[in-house]
């Protein structure tokens, strides 16, 4: 069998800083991966009077999503989904979720037969009264085997990382180092096994998996593939409680409401609490072979809950919503340079999956969450009906 070619379908802050880990690890595993020439799919735009393409493919930084963060040489950046599709086999998925289903049309037909995915991508994919992973959108759409990753972990915080070793930040940054993340085989742990060495490390020294476990890192593979999706996906949901969809994370949404209120860390703890149980009931109800127990063990549970509580977009642009009375639409563009927010657009989407089964009462922070963002309730009745 020959080598693997990855492809990177996205380049924005996540993927960019995947786009990091996949580069550096592709060309130390050599035997297992063509490392080469990495593509890493862009949507064209300019910054500063020129390409983003060019800009990537000649400083080796994404200075519009991952400024300061300089990308393997391996990276090479285009705007042309048939170079990026051409020949490789394996692919990452991460892309805001909202533009995914315009990629999938671009691909199909074009992928080779056998090839396998990862996604990182948040969200659930609602049409009506039917709801999927984004993994199962891929697998369904371009008849692969598609796996999913999600985790603790902010691609910016990577920055601070260098501070403090800039051996660890070369190895870890973003998806390995201080933080924890999980990778999930929808079809079964051999395809997972196939995948994962673009983010598991194994052939990592003692000393070197030392240091990373002293920074309270990790990285492995589970089997639940469809309790770690959806924990990304609600989680922006519950956690900042916007006039937004609901991304990953429709909690963080609520934190942020709860930040812009003023209303201190125990009533945040307590938004926090009720968003994951909505988090864990929602996927107990609605989806089958979801452990109970990846919500509170596993980095894409209760840890990336946290972390998007405390340091994530969704919570940001949720305090701001209630400090200015801006809309959401206005702040994302305010304040993300870009970037997208995903945490409101879930919360639609899951609105609208709960009506068509009449389950709304059963997610009340959910169902606030939609209201404040989309329907002007007032935010300080978050609480009501919790
Ligand atoms: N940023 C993080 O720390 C983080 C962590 C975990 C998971 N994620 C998830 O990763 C996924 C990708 O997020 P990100 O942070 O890399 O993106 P981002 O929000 O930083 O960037 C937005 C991206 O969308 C692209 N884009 C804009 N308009 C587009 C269009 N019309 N068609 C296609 N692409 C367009 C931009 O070029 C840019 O690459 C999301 O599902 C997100 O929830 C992000
Ligand atoms: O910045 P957010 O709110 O999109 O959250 C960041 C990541 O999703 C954390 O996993």
């Amino acid at each position: 069998m020959g080598k693997e070619k990855v492809a990177i379908i996205g380049s924005g802050n996540w993927g960019s800083a995947i786009a990091k880990i996949a580069g550096t690890n592709a060309s130390q595993q050599t035997d297992i991966f063509d490392a080469s020439r990495i593509p890493m799919w862009v949507f064209e735009e300019e910054v500063n009077g020129k390409k983003l393409t060019e800009i990537i493919n000649e400083t080796h930084i994404n200075e519009k999503y991952l400024p300061g963060i300089t990308l393997p040489e391996n990276i090479h950046a285009t705007s042309d989904l048939d170079e990026v599709v051409k020949d490789a086999t394996a692919f990452i998925f991460v892309l805001p979720h909202q533009f995914l289903g315009k990629a999938i049309e671009s691909l199909k037909g074009k992928i080779t037969p056998g090839s396998k995915g990862v996604t990182l991508i948040k969200g659930v994919d609602v049409s009506g009264d039917d709801i999927r992973i984004f993994a199962g959108t891929i697998e369904k759409e371009l008849g692969i085997s598609c796996s999913a990753l999600s985790g603790a972990n902010i691609a910016d915080e990577g920055k601070s990382i260098r501070s403090i070793s800039r051996e660890v930040e070369t190895k870890y940054f973003a998806a390995g180092k201080f933080s924890g993340m999980r990778i999930h085989g929808l079809t079964g742990l051999n395809e997972v096994a196939e995948i994962a060495p673009f983010f598991v490390k194994k052939r990592l020294s003692d000393t070197e998996r030392r240091k990373m476990e002293r920074c309270g890192g990790s990285c492995s593979i589970v089997e639940d593939v469809a309790g770690v999706s959806l924990c990304g996906a609600l989680k922006k949901f519950a956690l900042t409680g916007l006039k937004v969809h609901f991304y990953e994370d429709i909690v963080a949404v609520a934190a942020g409401f709860v930040d812009g209120l003023e209303w201190g860390d125990n009533a945040k703890a307590a938004i926090m609490r009720n968003g994951l149980l909505e988090m864990k009931h929602f996927c107990l109800e609605f989806f089958e072979n979801v452990k109970a127990e990846t919500f509170l063990q596993e980095s894409a549970g209760v840890a990336d809950l946290i972390t998007s509580c405390i340091g994530g977009r969704n919570r940001k642009v949720a305090e701001a919503f209630v400090k200015t009375g801006k809309t959401f639409e206005d702040l994302e563009k305010e304040l993300l340079n870009g970037q997208k927010l995903q945490g409101v657009a879930t919360a639609k989407d899951i609105n609208t999956f709960l009506k068509s089964k009449n389950r709304v009462e059963g997610y009340p922070l959910f169902e606030a969450v939609y209201q404040c963002a989309f329907e002007g309730r007032d935010v300080k009745t978050i609480t009501k009906n919790l």
